[in-house]
């Protein structure tokens, strides 16, 4: 049995005082038979943040890491540098990483396979463009993103990994992938992940939808059986949007 899984993701968004504002009135209201919630803050808001989220049953996630352990890397942060500021999870292979900072499919590989190391859960995200998808790539994209990203890494790694399918049409654009399309590319995402790890490994899997998640549209999507939550962008960024979010009603 999967838990649920809702992911914020505020990227280069709020401030100490809006974080921690936001935090507040999220945290009192998650908890009990809700999802796992992670926020995912920017690097100089974890310390505070992780403060605020003690004594809640929120996680704290990062947005990116770089895969070695320490080092000349101006400007990077590494797993035990997130480790101190009590990360339990960390968005790797985001779109926007992929398009604006050209980060490859072996870079993201590398970064997963120490997040895992660390222990630190990676969300890996993958997603084709709209062309792509528009030329019936879509599948082609994602293969090519899962055997690379997850190169090397065994069966008992991936059952810790959690997967982001987010269409990069989809993000920051109002667009959301269909109910079908989220579910019937989730469900091929879960259909390799089988293949390559079989049937059991596989079932224990998180597959997350990302791409204009908003309180109107989360039940829709969680329809699939195969979607087990939400990495949400500009919704995060609201308390009432995310908490409606987090409470969002099956709508089966
Ligand atoms: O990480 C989150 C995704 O990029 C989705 O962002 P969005 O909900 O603003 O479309």
């Amino acid at each position: 049995m999967r838990i649920p899984l809702i992911a914020g993701n505020w990227k280069m968004n709020m401030n100490h005082e809006s974080g921690k504002d936001l935090v507040k009135k999220i945290s009192d209201k998650v908890g009990g038979s809700d999802p796992e919630v992670v926020v995912c803050c920017p690097f100089p808001m974890l310390l505070e943040i992780g403060k605020c989220l003690s004594d809640s049953a929120i996680m704290l996630g990062a947005q990116n890491m770089h895969w070695e352990n320490s080092g000349a890397f101006t400007g990077e942060i590494s797993a035990d540098m997130l480790l101190e500021l009590g990360v339990k999870y960390v968005i790797i292979g985001h779109s926007e990483r992929r398009q604006i900072f050209s980060e490859t499919n072996h870079m993201i590989n590398l970064k997963v396979k120490k997040a895992l190391e660390k222990q630190i859960v990676p969300i890996l995200c993958i997603g084709e463009l709209l062309n792509e998808r528009e030329g019936k790539q879509t599948e082609r994209v994602l293969t090519d993103q899962l055997e690379n990203s997850l190169a090397n890494i065994n069966t008992q790694e991936a059952t810790k990994i959690v997967i982001a399918y987010e269409p990069v049409w989809a993000i920051g654009t109002g667009k959301t992938a269909t109910p079908e399309q989220a579910a019937d590319t989730i469900g091929f995402i879960r259909g390799w992940l089988k293949e390559k790890y079989g049937e059991s490994s596989s079932e224990k899997i998180r597959i997350l939808y990302g791409g204009s998640v908003k309180p109107d549209n989360i039940s829709e999507i969680m329809k699939s059986p195969d979607v087990d939550g939400a990495l949400v962008g500009g919704a995060s960024l609201i308390d009432e949007d995310f908490i409606n979010i987090v409470h969002f009603k099956h709508s089966n």
